[in-house]
């Protein structure tokens, strides 16, 4: 089966000048590498909102998620503090990276560096519709470890 495709307009903001388009580095990835469009250095246990030059128009009835890249956590610790943020398909501002360095040591980021990446999913939206009483489930109320570790 193949993957399904949905046009996202990006407006490239004047400091993302120069910057590569978030694009899918083999066929099959899911998501697109983003990068940082401001040099900073992230200290450890801080965090940042760090910019990325592009605003995005995403088609009614999906998302873009903002995730962590494994490699930048595994070693050093680097990752979105709020994840996977959530790109709304109505937000027309900068899409930013909330970096948090959750390592020992700081951590530079220079303009072109690749920060996180975005992936593309559908959405449902619920339609909530208040009641008196739920119906009875095995489950119950129990949760937060009520079936053990
Ligand atoms: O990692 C993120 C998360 C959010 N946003 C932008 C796009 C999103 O559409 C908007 C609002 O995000 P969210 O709903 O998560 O934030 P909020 O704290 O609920 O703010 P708001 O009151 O603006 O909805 O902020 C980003 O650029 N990067």
């Amino acid at each position: 089966m193949h993957s399904q495709k949905v046009d996202i307009r990006v407006k490239r903001l004047d400091h993302g000048a120069g910057l590569p388009m978030p694009a899918y580095a083999t066929s099959g990835a899911a998501g697109m590498d983003i990068c940082a469009a401001e040099d900073l250095t992230l200290r450890a246990g801080k965090r940042h909102a760090v910019a990325t030059g592009f605003a995005f128009a995403i088609p009614d009835g999906y998302e873009v998620q903002v995730r962590p890249r494994s490699g930048l956590a595994l070693k050093h610790g680097i990752t979105c503090l709020n994840t996977p943020g959530t790109i709304d398909s109505d937000y027309r501002g900068e899409v930013k990276v909330i970096l948090a360095n959750l390592g020992d040591e700081d951590f530079v980021i220079n303009i072109g560096d690749r920060i996180a990446q975005i992936v593309v999913a559908p959405v449902t939206q619920g339609i909530m519709i208040e009641v008196d009483a739920l119906d009875d489930t095995e489950r119950g109320t129990g949760g937060f470890g009520s079936t053990g570790i």
